[in-house]
């Protein structure tokens, strides 16, 4: 039984997984190495640096389980692996409250140019003049997506005295102070926008040109769930215009954004931007560590 880890898993819970008897290998692995070894693995365990793709999957002779140490599972070919007979396990809400807790920096970050403060004073420059930002004091913030992340953020926007409004499909009620409504009247009514959906057909480009027209002019927009909800496009276009006042970005359609379009986003002084680090925190790596290995021993028993 060969384990290989992929992309990076907290320490402790690597040595948990060394010492559980089985072969456990860890490197990262390009696609055409990773298509490669994998007839080798029985076991592949990823973050979301590792696409696992079908062309990866089909080529798994021995592949029996997809690990993915965290919560997204846009980066796995699902349809392909439940195909072939494949378990697919994930984390989800074990790195949720790091998540929230960014989404809520960015907020502020954008609203209060902490970012461009920074990166004045550094070049020399007093612009306090030009930094005028807002409070989020009493202002009303939209949650698109209200699982265990829109929650979290939901909880600690509700202690900045905000209206909070909150979307989701599968959400008809909530006994926070929070109202459910729907995604129009989070286009229309709020002043902050944030984003905690996966990514999915039905979310691809859920934030497109016409979402952008139907927004507050100054609208705050934030995403660190997935980049291709929103369409960057539009989005580049709409701080341009002035409609988008600011963007908090975690994430990228394209990661690491290194394209044209997501070159010309970073460019932008009202962009405040992140490597997708949302769940790059000590506390998270170590809970969803702890749980990915739980679930692959548990798994691999069952084999
Ligand atoms: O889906 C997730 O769990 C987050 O986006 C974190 O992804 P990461 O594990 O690659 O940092």
């Amino acid at each position: 039984m060969r384990i290989h880890v992929n992309d990076p898993l907290d320490k402790s819970a690597m040595e948990r997984l060394k010492n559980s008897g089985y072969n456990v290998t860890s490197e990262h692995l390009e696609k055409e190495e990773l298509i490669k070894e994998i007839p080798n693995i029985d076991v592949l365990v990823v973050r979301s640096a590792t696409k696992v793709t079908a062309d990866i999957i089909e080529a798994g002779k021995n592949l029996k389980i997809i690990a993915r140490a965290g919560t997204g599972l846009d980066n796995v070919d699902v349809e392909k692996a439940k195909e072939k007979g494949i378990k697919v396990i994930n984390t989800p809400g074990a790195n949720g409250i790091s998540v929230a807790e960014l989404a809520i920096g960015l907020m502020i970050s954008c609203a209060r140019h902490i970012a461009k403060g920074t990166i004045d004073l550094k070049n020399g420059e007093w612009t306090k003049k030009q930094l005028k930002g807002h409070e989020l004091y009493k202002r009303t913030v939209g949650i698109i997506g209200f699982g265990n992340i829109g929650r979290e953020v939901a909880k600690r926007l509700l202690a900045f005295d905000m209206r909070v409004l909150a979307y989701d499909p599968f959400v008809k009620e909530t006994d926070m102070n929070v109202e459910i409504v729907d995604l129009d009247t989070i286009f229309k009514e709020s002043d902050f926008i944030t984003i905690h959906v996966p990514l999915t057909n039905e979310t691809k480009h859920l934030v497109s040109k016409d979402a952008f027209e139907k927004m507050k002019d100054g609208v705050i927009l934030i995403n660190a769930a997935r980049g291709g909800v929103v369409d960057e496009e539009a989005l580049y276009n709409a701080l341009i215009s002035g409609k988008v006042y600011a963007a908090g970005l975690d994430v990228f359609e394209v990661e690491p954004p290194t394209d044209e379009l997501r070159k010309k986003l970073l460019e932008l002084p009202n962009v405040v931007a992140t490597p997708h680090i949302g769940a790059s925190t000590v506390e998270a790596q170590l809970r969803v560590g702890q749980i990915i290995v739980d679930k692959i021993l548990e798994e691999v028993k069952k084999l």
